[in-house]
């Protein structure tokens, strides 16, 4: 399998006035194309802060990052922006839907403002993913009228609306209930299976048991990491007992 993703040395500090955080220690990391991935770890531990990086949303402070084999600190913006749209879909633990758009719109706004494809070709899209999530009767409410695991299901619409090579979730079920948690996860191991790479950051070892591979981060180092292997929903059990034998053992 090719290597969709590589961090190499990758170092990031926050610096605010005369103090300084690093909060990624040289960190090194490869996810292939195709796998399900989870970081997992304490709070603060820089999970979050990985992600942004791997996928250009942030900038490093020293290291590599390479996406499909493009060097991303060496893109301008623009160019940085355009990888995003068309290889790279995001989800976030709040769904940020615009308030006065339908859940239709909402969808579809991105798309159209890209104006890769023609407005047809958009709508269709929206309407298809739309059944697939079983929310295409949901279109024309606005978001306040729908619940939060439906909220979720539209972001993840629109998130695979440029038909990404790569998503980004970052505590994807982190404000939902636990039924609701259940469906969008097992979305995602849908969109999986399709052939999506997938990287996402939980707390949650429900989550964590459905993807491949979990890696552990302390104080911006992965210092653990679990495999998994493919995920079968007999074996939803068993993985949630090894999972947690794994977290005990580091001590979480
Ligand atoms: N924009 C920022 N400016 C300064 N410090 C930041 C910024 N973003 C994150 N941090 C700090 O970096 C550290 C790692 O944050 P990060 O959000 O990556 O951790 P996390 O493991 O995802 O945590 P959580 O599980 O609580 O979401 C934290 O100490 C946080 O306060």
């Amino acid at each position: 399998m090719t290597t969709i993703v590589s961090a190499q040395h990758v170092n990031k500090v926050y610096k605010m006035g005369e103090t300084q955080q690093h909060v990624l220690k040289n960190i090194e990391l490869a996810i292939k194309e195709g796998e399900f991935i989870a970081i997992m770890g304490p709070s603060g531990s820089g999970k979050s802060t990985l992600l942004y990086a791997v996928s250009g949303m942030d900038q490093i402070t020293s290291g590599r990052v390479l996406f499909q084999d493009k060097e991303l600190t060496a893109l301008t913006e623009e160019q940085l922006a355009a990888l995003r749209l068309q290889t790279m879909g995001f989800i976030f633990q709040q769904s940020h839907l615009l308030k006065n758009l339908t859940i239709f719109d909402n969808i579809i706004l991105a798309a159209y403002l890209a104006k890769i494809e023609n407005r047809q070709t958009v709508n269709r899209r929206a309407l298809e993913l739309m059944k697939g999530m079983g929310i295409e009767e949901l279109a024309n409410h606005m978001i306040t009228q729908v619940s939060g695991g439906q909220l979720q299901r539209a972001a993840i619409c629109r998130a695979l609306m440029n038909n990404p090579r790569m998503l980004f979730a970052d505590e994807p079920t982190g404000a939902l209930n636990t039924n609701a948690a259940i469906e969008v996860m097992d979305i995602l191991a849908d969109i999986h299976q399709s052939g999506t790479t997938i990287m996402l950051v939980t707390h949650d070892i429900k989550v964590a048991a459905k993807t491949e591979r979990v890696l552990f981060m302390v104080d911006g180092q992965i210092v653990a990491e679990h495999t998994l292997g493919t995920y079968k929903k007999e074996q939803l059990k068993a993985r949630e007992e090894r999972l947690v034998g794994w977290l005990s053992q580091l001590g979480f």
